[in-house]
């Protein structure tokens, strides 16, 4: 048996069975569980319903219950090869137990997704973590218009000041006015200070201005904005290279952090932006917005799983504090609870 065929590392992912039950029962606070499992709702009972008619009537797992298995996982946007993946080991344990009912193949499949995340999200907490060394610590933030960078941005900024950290935003997203108006906004909700220019100035003066500036005050955390426009991949690549190389002038190893800022609800258009920007610029973690709301959770595992870029934030809704560290324990529990 591979380690990965043990049902033991398909769910805790090595630790041991003892640590890990007690993570799933203690690290949650009842509000943060509240929000995240009001956030999952939707998805979550769009999956069930599926699922359950799936499986309907059906006392063994067969070839037509994998086959509409597969269905259930394509639509609720993990993703194709994903759901491959999670078919193809469902598979191996069937013949290896031969007979199971709907509520094992439940517990089976919830197995393997905490087991698939487990491969990508090493640890308890996904959380970006400051480190005192480096100072300023850069977050290079990127995304589309319109997926919530902005409002990541602000309420990212709202979590790094309650620890105590000093953060300077940069309003690198120069090409809409708007988007420099709405991260004053939140600059101004969250009371950090705010480096920007006009619109249509250079993102990279502005990305330059923004580190010199944390330079000096000794900010200990530098979120700069990038406007992503996804018109074509060399322009991006251009663009995001250029804020990078001016960056180093003022801290020769920044950006510490290239965050992706995804919107959940697109479903298979936020892989396709995944692809796009992995390809532009190297991302070290990624940020699925609006996950309230929609019925396309799923994406979180097949995004995680395909791109192999761990999932550190989650957008469970508009407010300041609707942004969670993304925990695997928790977003399993909540999304498979009945
Ligand atoms: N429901 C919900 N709405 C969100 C979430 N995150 C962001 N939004 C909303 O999505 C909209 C777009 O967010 P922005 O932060 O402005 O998006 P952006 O990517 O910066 O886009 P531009 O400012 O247009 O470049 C806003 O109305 C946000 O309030 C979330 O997690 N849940």
């Amino acid at each position: 048996m591979t380690q990965h065929n043990s049902p033991y590392f398909a769910i805790f992912g090595g630790l041991s069975i003892e640590h890990e039950m007690s993570l799933f029962k203690n690290i949650f606070s009842k509000d943060k569980k509240e929000t995240l499992d009001k956030g999952l709702e939707k998805s979550k009972s769009s999956f069930f319903g599926k699922l359950g008619k799936a499986v309907a009537g059906k006392s063994k797992v067969d070839d037509e219950v994998l086959d509409n298995l597969e269905e259930v996982l394509v639509s609720s946007d993990v993703g194709v090869n994903t759901t491959l993946k999670i078919i193809e080991r469902i598979e191996e344990r069937v013949s290896r137990d031969k007979y199971m009912g709907t509520d094992e193949l439940n517990t089976i499949l919830r197995e393997e997704i905490a087991g698939l995340l487990s491969e990508t999200h090493v640890g308890e907490s996904t959380e970006i973590s400051i480190p005192t060394d480096k100072k300023p610590y850069v977050i290079m933030v990127v995304g589309v218009n319109g997926v919530g960078k902005t409002t990541t941005i602000g309420k990212l900024a709202h979590q790094f000041k309650n620890k105590g950290l000093k953060v300077v935003l940069g309003a690198g997203d120069t090409f809409r006015a708007a988007a420099i108006d709405q991260l004053q906004v939140w600059a101004d909700r969250v009371q950090v200070p705010i480096i920007k220019q006009k619109m249509g100035s250079d993102p990279a003066s502005v990305a330059f201005d923004t580190l010199n500036s944390a330079v000096a005050d000794q900010a200990d955390v530098v979120l700069v904005d990038t406007a992503g426009r996804l018109h074509n991949k060399v322009n991006l690549m251009n663009e995001l290279s250029k804020v990078k190389r001016v960056m180093q002038k003022v801290v020769p190893d920044a950006p510490h952090e290239v965050l992706l800022v995804l919107d959940g609800s697109t479903g298979q258009n936020a892989f396709e932006q995944a692809k796009q920007f992995t390809k532009a610029t190297e991302v070290t973690s990624l940020a699925v917005t609006k996950l309230d709301g929609t019925a396309k959770g799923g994406v979180v595992i097949g995004i995680s799983d395909q791109f192999k870029i761990p999932v550190k934030y989650i957008g469970v809704g508009e407010g300041i504090e609707d942004l969670q560290v993304f925990n695997k324990y928790e977003f399993v529990d909540s999304f498979f609870k009945m």
